[in-house]
């Protein structure tokens, strides 16, 4: 590696002294260098999936934290640069969890000045009567994370509708997604596990979802929004506690190879494969609300029944089922599970961590 007085050059244009070593490919590159690598993967992904068509109506998941604002920022960008033809908004969700999303949504009320993108928030409030932290107080701190994916979820989908959007974007990343891998194992949740890792899900529905980081790790994009000074809001919120998020987190004190191990791991989520002898719970519209659902029960409004009629707990239990996989060698190992909706399920998986 060459060297300047005062440190490295960068790889790539060889003049611009390296101030950044991509956590990706390990690489010392300059600032702009680095910028240009981090958009054009991007593109690529956008292009090579075919993500967009020109003229479609796309809302971004914006919750003011770095991911989703660094997508808007270059979203953005790459729609001006590359002349997608694309119509950006974004789209907040308002839990109401007191001291952190009324602080993360002033950011996104920033962020649609700076880039002049249409903002519309939706609240729990509004949509379901609830806020997150009136849920807390009858629920507790257990098992509210259940509520809040689940009612997030749907307003994304109410919040799109209102937009009239074709699709919804969200900044889930590189590292996001290794960690659902893990999450879904753990569970031996196999309809989530085969869903989790594809860019775009719900494509028979109304609005799909795409997820353009879907390869970008973390680190590489709280580097990007630092050096680009992205207006960001950074704060763990009282709520995230959730004990099965943590416990895939253990990766993470694995060392200094977790990035490279994550990417393994999402890799190893492609690579599972559902057995064509396995009966799936089928994707449809829930009938109460007509929102898209992946069950036949839909959580979100099973958890409000609970909620208005007093039993809090219905929404967020368990339930029961069993679940049956083969492992790489073929042998089937079967293994009882909570998890009502999905029946006895089979699936084959070939770890990709010998795989580039
Ligand atoms: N309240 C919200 N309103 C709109 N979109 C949201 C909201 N919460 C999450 N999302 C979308 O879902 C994605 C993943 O959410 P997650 O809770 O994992 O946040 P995160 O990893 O902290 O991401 P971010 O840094 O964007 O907050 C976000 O990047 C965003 O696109």
């Amino acid at each position: 590696m060459e060297r300047k007085r005062g440190g490295r050059v960068c790889c790539v244009c060889n003049e611009a002294r390296a101030s950044v070593k991509r956590p990706k490919t390990l690489q010392h590159m300059c600032r702009e260098c680095f910028f240009h690598a981090f958009e054009s993967e991007i593109h690529h992904l956008i292009l090579n999936n075919s993500l967009f068509s020109p003229g479609e109506r796309v809302a971004i998941g914006a919750s003011g934290g770095k991911d989703s604002t660094v997508l808007a920022y270059v979203l953005s960008k790459l729609n001006r640069l590359h002349n997608y033809g694309l119509h950006l908004f974004l789209l907040s969700v308002d839990e109401g969890i007191t001291g952190y999303r009324d602080d993360s949504l002033q950011t996104v009320h920033r962020n649609h000045l700076q880039y002049q993108l249409p903002l519309q928030v939706v609240s729990y409030k509004d949509l379901y009567g609830w806020t997150m932290d009136q849920i807390v107080d009858v629920i507790g701190f257990k098992n509210n994370c259940t509520f809040c994916g689940v009612f997030r979820r749907q307003a994304l989908d109410r919040g799109a509708a209102l937009l009239k959007v074709d699709k919804l974007v969200t900044g889930h990343n590189a590292d996001d997604i290794a960690e659902t891998v893990l999450l879904n194992l753990l569970r031996g949740d196999v309809a989530r596990l085969s869903r989790c890792t594809s860019i775009t899900t719900g494509e028979n529905g109304p609005i799909s979802r795409c997820k353009p980081f879907k390869y970008t790790y973390e680190k590489e994009i709280v580097m990007y929004a630092y050096f680009n000074q992205v207006d960001t809001f950074h704060r763990m919120h009282l709520l995230s506690k959730c004990i099965l998020r943590v416990c895939s987190r253990v990766d993470q004190g694995l060392g200094k190879n977790r990035t490279w191990s994550h990417s393994r791991q999402g890799k190893s989520g492609e690579n599972f494969r559902i057995l064509k002898t396995t009966k799936m719970p089928g994707p449809g519209a829930y009938q109460r609300s007509g929102y898209s659902c992946s069950q036949k029960w839909c959580k979100a409004w099973g958890g409000l029944d609970g909620l208005n009629r007093g039993l809090p707990k219905l929404g967020s239990g368990g339930s029961r089922g069993s679940v049956g996989f083969e492992n790489g060698n073929g042998s089937k190992v079967e293994k009882s599970r909570r998890g009502k909706q999905s029946g006895t399920l089979g699936f084959g998986f070939v770890l990709g961590l010998n795989q580039t």
